[in-house]
Order: C-alpha cells, then structure tokens, then sequence
C-alpha cells in the first residue's frame, strides 16, 4: 500500500495507541501464571497478534471478550513442536528461553525482517543452561530443546536488551538461588520494564546496577489483571508532528512510566517545543525549533521520530548510539539517510553519532518504508512541513506495532490519502 500524506497543519486530541512491548510481555507473563489473566487495552499490532499465537502454541488458551483478552494458562505446556513469532524481534528473543522451559524440541520461526535479525546469542548461552540449541549460521529458525535449568550466568548485553528480557522471564518461572550477570548492558529501560512487568505478575528479582539480576527463594507468576500502557514509541511520532507542524493533545501517556521513549520529551524540550505534560495527558505545541543533542544508545527507537524533528529544527542536530540501529527491522542509520535524503535531509552517519542537517527545507518525495514502520512514520511527520506531498511506498509496515497510526494523524488534522496497489493483469 502507497500512502500519501500532504503538508498540513496538526491540531486534535488523540489516545495513544497500546504499548506493544507491555503487551508483549504480559502475554508471556500470562502464559506462565497459573490461572486466569485479563489484559485491559490490549495491543493488536501484528507483533502482539505474533505474541497471543506463540502463547496458544505453548499451551495458553487464548480468548477476546469485548475490550479485553483473557489468557488462561497452566504453565509451558506447548501444543505443537513449532512456533512462529512473526517479525517480532522481542517476541523471539523473549519466547525462546521460555520455550525452553519445556523438555519439547521445538523449532523457531519467524518471517520478513526477523529472518536476517542475528540469534547466535541462543547457541552460545542455552546450552550453557541445558538447553541444546541451534541455528541457521546464527539466524532463524533456532531449534531448542530444554528443559531449561536456571543457573548462575553471565552474558553479553550489547547487542540487545531483547535476550536478557527472555532470561529474566524464563529464569522467574523456574530459578532458585540463581544470578544473571551482565556485561554492557543496553537499552537499559527496556530491562525495567520487564522487571517492573514481572513484579505485577508477583515475580521479584533482586537487581543491582543492571549489571546483577538475583533470582533469591522459588517464586511463581500469578496470573491477574493487567491494563496495557499508552505507547510512547508510537506517541513520539504525534508528539513530534504536534511540535513541527501545530498542536495536539495526546492522552493515555504516563509520564511517570518505565518506557524507555518517554525519553521524547526531553528531545521536544531540548529542540524548545511548548510541552504542558500532565499525568496521563501530554500536550506539545509548535515553536521556533533549534538543533539538539540527544543520546538514544538506550532508547534506539527514537532514532526515526527524532530524525524527523531534526529535519524541522534550524541547525545540525547530533543524536548519539547510531550502532544501536543496524539490526532492527532496517539497518535505521542507513535507511533514514537514505529516504529523509529523497526529501532534502542531509545526514551525516559519523561513527557512532548522527548528525542531521535540518532547516534547510523538506521536499516532496516518493520514499520507501524498507518495510521497517518506524520509517514509514518517520517519513510521514517529515512530509507534514514539506514542500509538496510525500507518498510513502509499503507504507503498511506501519502494522508491525501501530496499525492505527494513520487514521491518528488524521484525526490530528493530517490530510492522508491511502492508494491501494493497482495489479495490473
Ligand atoms: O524490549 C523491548 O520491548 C524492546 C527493546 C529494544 O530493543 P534492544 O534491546 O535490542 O535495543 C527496542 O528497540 C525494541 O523495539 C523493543
Ligand atoms: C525494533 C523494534 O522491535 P523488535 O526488535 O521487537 O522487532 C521496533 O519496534 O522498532
């Protein structure tokens, strides 16, 4: 699908979409509690629809009822000796140790973006916590087979936060006395997400400095009720639409959440956007915009919103931790240099920091999403101070975490127009 999106003026409320990443993880807190659990404003993106599947396959019985979904559980107890985690990069680093909790061999898949995502972290640390494991010269699918025994380990966390979230989660349904030790960790927030998530499912774990996480006497999820957070990564792109292009009022934002992207509001307040922030209510609004320093080494997908900014303020913005982006869904670096090129941005990719020459004058363009949703977004807040519509190609990547997203620009005064491929026989 092309979308086109026209230069306009923002002005509107809107209600976040549901954080994919609390959803995500309580779906799987829910597959190992025993009972019942509720989730209230559950998320529907594609990696979260990913995440209900993989929980169904591993044993949870899985319900819609009005608003909510109810997952019923009895623990790990896969149905079938394969499970598909779509293209969600979190979805298999986290379901992967939790698989293995099973004594099952079961085979992991995934399709589109995740089949080039590297996993050669599984063949180095499962086994060391008897779980064979391996890959397709360190991609998908992983073959596993547990059970997984929770032990004390220390691993890498450089290359994602993704890996330690599923240890972390499979270690709290099992481990007794046992102590995960991590080097370099990133993406930090990410990892208090996850412990904050476990403690409401009633898992604690001792954690020091983020580099020690102590699983101390047997504990066990319960299973419970769980509301599902605005998300701030997809919020960011409205914010930032509201800060170049008008105003907007975005509710069901919690500014005191451990979200990692609500890092976006020291962003619009370093680049001097209006911001009134409430509790659960976030309000920016237009100003002269000035250049920036921002570092999103621990808060990578920023980067694409932030381009965008970046692209409106007058000066060369520097956004730090560019090596955090080359294995997300697109190598980001490259694809924002790319696709904001096709609109006029000029931006450096200077070792390990971005340098983005904004005030210089958007373009109209066709550009491409790389089927990466971020830069689809990104992409489409660019083209709202352009000088001409942009139309963005494969611009239902978007689906991946916020398949809303362009009916919410609309509603914030965006002037969309949706052009389905013309298949000609
Ligand atoms: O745990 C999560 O929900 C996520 C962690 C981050 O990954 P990294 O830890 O690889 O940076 C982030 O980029 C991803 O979109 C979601
Ligand atoms: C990188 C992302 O997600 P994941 O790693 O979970 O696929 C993202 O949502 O931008």
């Amino acid at each position: 699908m092309n979308v086109i999106v026209s230069p306009g003026v923002i002005k509107g409320t809107v209600t976040a979409n549901p954080s994919k990443s609390a959803m995500q993880r309580a779906v799987a807190a829910a597959l190992l509690s025993k009972g019942k659990t509720v989730i209230h404003n559950p998320g529907l993106s594609n990696d979260c629809l990913a995440a209900l599947e993989v929980a169904e396959n591993l044993g949870a019985k899985i319900k819609r009822t009005g608003e909510d979904v109810e997952i019923t559980s009895n623990g790990v107890k896969p149905f079938y000796d394969t499970i598909n985690c779509g293209e969600s990069g979190l979805g298999i680093r986290m379901f992967t140790p939790i698989a293995a909790l099973a004594d099952l061999e079961i085979t992991i898949e995934g399709h589109g973006s995740l089949t080039t995502r590297p996993m050669d972290f599984f063949e180095a640390v499962l086994p060391q916590l008897g779980v064979a494991c391996s890959t397709n010269n360190g991609k998908l699918p992983l073959r596993i087979k547990g059970p997984l025994q929770a032990k004390d380990i220390t691993i890498d966390g450089s290359l994602s936060s993704q890996f330690l979230t599923g240890l972390l989660m499979a270690f709290g349904a099992v481990a007794e006395n046992a102590t995960i030790t991590v080097t370099d960790l990133k993406s930090k927030p990410y990892i208090a997400l996850t412990l904050q998530l476990m403690e409401q499912f009633g898992v604690k774990v001792e954690q020091e400095n983020f580099e020690r996480f102590h699983f101390g006497k047997k504990q066990a999820y319960r299973a419970g009720e769980y509301t599902v957070e605005g998300d701030w990564s997809g919020a960011a792109f409205l914010l930032v639409a509201a800060a170049v292009a008008g105003k907007a009022e975005v509710h069901h934002l919690n500014t005191q959440s451990a979200q990692s992207d609500k890092a976006i509001l020291q962003a619009l307040e370093s680049a001097g956007a209006n911001m009134m922030p409430g509790v659960f209510t976030v309000i920016v609004e237009k100003a002269g915009l000035q250049a920036f320093e921002f570092d999103a080494t621990d808060c990578p997908d920023l980067f694409p919103p932030l381009v965008a900014l970046a692209a409106n303020c007058n000066g060369i913005t520097k956004i730090q931790g560019v090596s955090r982006l080359a294995h997300k869904e697109s190598d980001r670096g490259i694809t924002l240099q790319q696709e904001f090129g096709k609109m006029g941005i000029r931006i450096d990719l200077e070792g390990d920091v971005m340098l983005v020459h904004g005030g210089t004058g958007i373009k109209g363009a066709k550009v491409h999403s790389h089927n990466d949703h971020r830069i689809a977004m990104a992409c489409a807040v660019a083209a709202l101070t352009a000088d001409a519509a942009v139309e963005i190609e494969n611009a239902e990547a978007i689906n991946k975490s916020y398949p809303e997203f362009f009916e919410h620009l609309q509603q914030i005064g965006g002037i969309v127009k949706k052009e389905a491929l013309n298949i000609n026989h």
